[in-house]
């Protein structure tokens, strides 16, 4: 498979490595400036670059008939445009907060337990995410999908950064070190406490996930989620 990668940083460089691995080529890495470059050498786009850039370079995958995976985290306000484009153009995108295999887990593992929560008063739940001091947005991408999965499952109406009222769940950003990404929801009651945890090692996950849904993603058309590629139930 011919990838082209979108953003060459910290990730897209760990892609480029789990690519290879798995005898895909490489056939652009478009980083800031990067020129001109050729659509049609590309079977597959992903898209790891920066909140401002994260649109243009989807919508120009799909206006050119590349397939796009797309990762970048705080560019979500132009989310629905990208769907609406993708429809109408007939292409094929797929955005994670988190692509990696234990985080989606995770992610389904979560609106369960908030199911379970439901009706116990007496657990109010919050949230942290620890990551490294480089990340541009607070809260991470995956800490929304997580304060979401909740909010769908729950009384729960909204969530805030830092201290909130009753309805909102309270989310904590840490930055340390070069932290890969760690995110806990935690239900605490007078008397005990109650807490899923996921914490990456290192990036791999990440790029083989992102990887794993461009392979995926070949041959189709549509607007998927990674529950949709590890056909999660
Ligand atoms: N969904 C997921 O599983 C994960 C998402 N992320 C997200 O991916 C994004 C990138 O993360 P990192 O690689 O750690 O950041 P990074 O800062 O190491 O790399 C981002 C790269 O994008 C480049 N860039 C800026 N404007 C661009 C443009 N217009 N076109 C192409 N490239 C451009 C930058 O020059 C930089 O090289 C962040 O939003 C981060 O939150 C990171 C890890 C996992
Ligand atoms: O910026 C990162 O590094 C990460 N970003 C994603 C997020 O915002 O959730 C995914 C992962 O946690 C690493």
């Amino acid at each position: 498979m011919n990838i082209a990668l979108f953003g060459y940083g910290k990730m897209g460089k760990m892609i480029e490595s789990v690519a290879q691995n798995r005898d895909h080529n490489i056939v652009a890495k478009i980083d800031v400036d990067s020129g001109d470059f050729d659509y049609s050498k590309m079977d597959v786009a992903i898209d790891f670059s920066m909140p401002d850039a994260a649109f243009g370079n989807i919508s120009g995958c799909i206006e050119n008939g590349v397939p796009v995976i797309s990762g970048t985290t705080g560019w979500l306000e132009k989310f629905d445009d990208a769907v609406a484009l993708c429809h109408k153009k007939n292409g094929a995108f797929i955005y994670a907060s988190n692509f990696s295999l234990g985080v989606n887990v995770f992610f389904e593992l979560n609106k369960q337990l908030a199911r379970m929560m439901r009706n116990l008063d007496q657990y109010k739940v919050s949230m942290e995410e620890i990551h490294h001091t480089q990340k541009l947005d607070a809260p991470s991408g995956t800490a929304i999908t997580l304060a979401e999965g909740i909010i769908e499952n729950s009384a729960y109406k909204t969530w805030k950064l830092g201290h909130v009222d009753t309805a909102e769940i309270p989310i904590s950003s840490k930055r340390i070190g070069d932290t890969p990404g760690t995110h806990t929801v935690d239900y605490e009651s007078k008397v005990d406490s109650l807490e899923i945890k996921h914490t990456a090692h290192n990036r791999e996950g990440f790029a083989l996930g992102a990887v794993i849904a461009a392979e995926w993603i070949q041959g189709k058309t549509g607007v998927f989620t990674m529950k949709d590629v590890l056909d999660l139930k």
